[in-house]
């Protein structure tokens, strides 16, 4: 079976614990949402999954890869969408496209970027602009786009939706959606509760490193997701 596998994960700093015993796994179609406040170690799981940081104890696999040791194949079929989307001020999102493709040795035709950017919905008239004028949804759109033309099977996004207003989380959601229909592996890690539930199959929440639980979203209304979320904060911090 298609499957991200993050198996019984730890790392450390010196002797502060970053993560500690992370399990999870995500099938083809599916989001997993880890939620966390500041210092939950949210960032280092993604830097792990991104092969930027070793393990002292655990694996990660994607599909038939170990993501440390394969870490350079691997990342042909991951697509990592940060907070702030990268892109070259100056030029157009066509030209961006067309760059970003060739980098990641997948060139495009001019017609296959113009139907991704389609696919994102951005306008007609912003794709030949440069997209240093483009507000943080349409850069994402963007970013969304090379995702696609890159067919990545792994997508690992990264508080997404920070500065985003409803209208604009609304339609990244459904980007999204359309990808997991597509048979990605979707990772989000955040602390917006909202689109955690919104986006994803199945949210853990993380403290202070330790997956503190696990839930299936369809079980769970927003209000009960923002009832465990506090409650596995306040348990954490009487245990602390
Ligand atoms: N390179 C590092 N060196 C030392 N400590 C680190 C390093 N990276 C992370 N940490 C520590 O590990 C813990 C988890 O950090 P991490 O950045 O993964 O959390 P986070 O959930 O992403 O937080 P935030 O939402 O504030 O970015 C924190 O206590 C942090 O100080």
């Amino acid at each position: 079976m298609s499957l991200l596998r993050v198996h019984q994960v730890s790392k450390r700093f010196g002797n502060q614990t970053a993560v500690d015993r992370l399990t999870f796994s995500v099938r083809a179609g599916q989001a997993y949402c880890l939620l966390g406040g500041n210092g939950a170690g949210k960032s280092t799981t993604v830097n792990l999954l991104l092969g930027f940081l070793r393990p002292d104890q655990g694996t990660l696999s994607f599909l038939d890869w170990d993501l440390w040791r394969d870490r350079a194949v691997a990342r042909d079929h991951l697509f990592y969408l940060p907070d702030q989307v990268s892109l070259y001020p100056e030029f157009s999102a066509l030209e961006n496209l067309d760059y970003l493709t060739r980098l990641a040795n997948k060139p495009s035709t001019a017609m296959a970027i113009r139907e991704a950017l389609d696919a994102v919905g951005l306008p007609r008239v912003a794709h030949g602009q440069p997209v240093g004028a483009y507000s943080k949804g349409m850069r994402q759109k963007v970013a969304i786009a090379l995702a696609r033309l890159k067919d990545a099977k792994l997508l690992l996004l990264d508080e997404p939706t920070s500065g985003l207003d409803p209208a604009a989380i609304k339609e990244f959601v459904a980007l999204i959606a359309d990808l997991k229909q597509g048979g990605a592996h979707v990772v989000m890690v955040t602390h917006d509760l909202q689109c955690a539930h919104l986006l994803a199959d199945h949210i853990g929440i993380l403290q202070a490193g330790v997956l503190v639980a696990e839930r299936e979203n369809r079980q769970l209304s927003l209000d009960d997701l923002e009832h465990l979320y506090f409650q596995s904060v306040l348990d954490q911090q009487e245990s602390a």
